[in-house]
């Protein structure tokens, strides 16, 4: 596909409002597409998948540095940097320059030639791979060469995937909803197994024996929480259709999205399970380790298909991030005990010189650590809480109740394993939640031992009691820089939580609560919330300025623009509802606590359960 054809769709997509015609246009693209796997990510704007931890590495200034040389001699980075602090969107920016002057230097050489998406992706992806000293001068030139042959819808989309925010109103949800219409919604043959990749000329408006459509969602919403790659399961639904996606298996080194909680009392727990597993609620930072041991025992299960090459263990954090470097104790450590290949889900808690676990910031200190690991490996020990066991020895387990992957966790790992405790018995759900209150840990995990695995599922299967009071995870989509002694250091934070189309979006006037003039608007799919400049030492606020000046988007005096990237934890007294931020409510008191680094922006609260919460007061 030409790249300048995605760039049209992409602005139709764009245009238009309506939720069930941007799902059948998405659907209508994919099913045109012969690139499929790159369109899909693109769209969303990736180039790799969220399981793989390569990113492009291109800052905002790179990208700026790029456009600016692309649009001439005359324009400099600090004219791009203008014109985005007034249309405060890049995509707008880079279609609003007018490429052609090099356009007469390519006639020469016969003409444009055409991007095609392909190419496009080949070359972003060589573009990652470039390391080292010069790396970014040498990522600015080939940007610079993209640039270079694009026609301004192209620009508007390159400079949007190149920064990882395509704005053209496409959700993850919307795809997931698009692949299930495109390839099993009608039947086509597309559900049939038929593997001739498709050239474009497919029209699925088949419906007899049409297939119920929220199963098909849930059967490639199932894939996509496996394999966390929606090109490859777009690719899958239209080779292999329905059977290819039940098929879909989990594959050692290839991270999936973490099981979750939500909140529950005892008595919730005993009502709905009956019987109750309870473990510990570790104060940690969630982990999920990926290994196969070498020696030759690495294929010793009945489908040694997914697990031919043996490899040390791995490390990845909640949002898929690889943290295996940062912990070296926690590979050794597994190395030395695991010997068949496994997927194992736990927390890794800092602990004291006796042992006892330390609150869960130490444990950050150590998670994402590229330099020094060595010295605080001696300052924070930390050591692994594992809990689940998501694969064993070639066999799956996602499916198997929560009972036999403990018993194959303690098999495989028995000296990490959490202890588990079942009983139907409130009271003693509540004494075993004191014991792990008087030992420093967090509170308890009130678990249904029948319940399956469910990758980035949210559910009632697994509940969290904690009786520490309730705080935000707020994504932080503004700043101010500080005064006096803290005038070269971000000052007060603009938070917002995450909204989806449908959350509430009132006043949105300039002017925030405490009277400073932050804009209260927050980016695509984030609402306002209030304002945080309390609970922050300076080591916090040197750390956030150098956390967040990388994804600054624009400067119009003290203020700063940014993108949402970074999550922190807010304390606060109490929720308002509030006409000056876009949630329409606002947090009195807010006080930082921390930074949540081991969340995406994606993972920060919701609109909803800020509602909720302001609700319970
Ligand atoms: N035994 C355990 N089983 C499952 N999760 C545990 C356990 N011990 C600690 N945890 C941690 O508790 C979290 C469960 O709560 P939840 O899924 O809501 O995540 P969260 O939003 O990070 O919540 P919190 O801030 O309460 O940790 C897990 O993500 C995991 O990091």
């Amino acid at each position: 596909m030409e790249f300048a054809a995605f760039a049209d769709r992409a602005e139709r997509l764009e245009a238009e409002s309506a939720d069930l015609a941007t799902t059948a246009g998405v659907a209508d693209l994919l099913s045109a597409a012969d690139d499929l796997a790159t369109v899909t990510r693109f769209l969303l704007g990736r180039v790799f998948p969220a399981h793989d931890t390569r990113t492009l590495d291109v800052g905002p200034a790179s990208c700026h540095e790029a456009i600016a040389r692309a649009a001439g001699p005359n324009v400099t980075a600090e004219d791009v940097e203008t014109r985005l602090a007034d249309r405060g969107e890049i995509g707008a920016v880079a279609a609003g320059f007018d490429f052609g002057g090099q356009r007469g230097l390519s006639a020469f050489a016969g003409g444009r030639k055409p991007l095609t998406v392909a190419e496009l992706d080949r070359s972003l992806r060589e573009l990652a791979a470039v390391e080292g000293a010069g790396s970014e001068s040498t990522k600015v030139d080939s940007l610079f060469g993209l640039f270079n042959r694009c026609e301004p819808a192209e620009a508007k989309v390159l400079a949007r995937l190149v920064l990882g925010e395509m704005r053209i109103g496409v959700g993850e949800g919307t795809v997931r909803d698009a692949i299930a219409e495109a390839f099993l919604v009608a039947d086509g043959g597309a559900g049939g197994g038929d593997d001739s990749v498709n050239d474009g000329s497919d029209d699925d408006s088949v419906n007899d024996g049409e297939k119920n459509g929220s199963d098909a969602v849930a059967l490639v919403e199932r894939a996509l929480q496996v394999t966390n790659d929606y090109g490859h399961v777009a690719v899958l639904a239209r080779r292999a259709g329905e059977e290819g996606l039940r098929a879909e298996g989990l594959e050692v080194g290839r991270p999936v999205q973490a099981m979750l909680a939500q909140a529950g009392t005892a008595s919730d727990a005993v009502e709905s399970f009956g019987e109750v597993a309870v473990e510990t609620k570790f104060d940690g930072a969630r982990v999920q380790i990926h290994y196969v041991p070498g020696g030759g025992c690495g294929g010793a299960g009945d489908d040694g298909a997914h697990e031919d090459a043996a490899f040390g263990p791995r490390l990845y954090s909640r949002n898929m991030d690889d943290v295996t470097d940062a912990l070296p104790e926690i590979v050794e450590f597994v190395a030395s005990r695991v010997d068949v290949p496994v997927i194992l889900d736990g927390e890794i808690v800092a602990v004291d010189d006796e042992g006892s676990p330390l609150p869960f910031q130490e444990v950050l200190r150590r998670f994402r650590r590229k330099h020094d690991v060595d010295r605080m490996r001696e300052t924070i020990p930390c050591r692994l809480h594992a809990f689940d066991c998501l694969y064993a020895d070639g066999d799956e387990l996602l499916d198997e109740p929560l009972s036999t992957r403990h018993e194959r966790l303690v098999e495989v790992l028995p000296d990490a394993a959490a202890d588990v405790r079942t009983t139907t018995d409130i009271e003693a759900v509540e004494s075993i939640e004191a014991d792990a209150l008087e030992a420093g840990h967090e509170g308890v995990m009130l678990k249904d031992p029948e319940s399956a695995y469910t990758p980035g599922d949210r559910g009632r299967e697994w509940l969290k009691r904690k009786p520490a009071v309730e705080t935000l995870d707020a994504v932080v989509v503004g700043a101010e820089w500080g005064e006096g002694r803290r005038a070269e250091l971000f000052g007060t934070f603009l938070l917002a939580v995450r909204s989806d189309e449908t959350a509430v979006a009132t006043g949105t006037g300039p002017t925030g609560t405490n009277g400073t003039n932050v804009a209260a608007d927050g980016p695509d799919g984030y609402a306002t919330i209030g304002k945080v400049a309390t609970g922050l030492t300076d080591e916090a606020l040197a750390d956030l300025t150098e956390r967040l000046e990388p994804h600054v988007v624009s400067e119009s005096g003290a203020e700063l623009r940014l993108r949402p990237e970074v999550v922190i934890e807010v304390g606060y007294e109490e929720i308002q509802t509030s006409p000056s931020y876009g949630s329409g409510f606002a947090l009195r008191f807010p006080r930082f606590v921390g930074v949540r680094e081991d969340k995406s922006a994606a993972e920060a609260d919701s609109v909803e359960r800020v509602a909720r919460l302001a609700e319970s007061e």
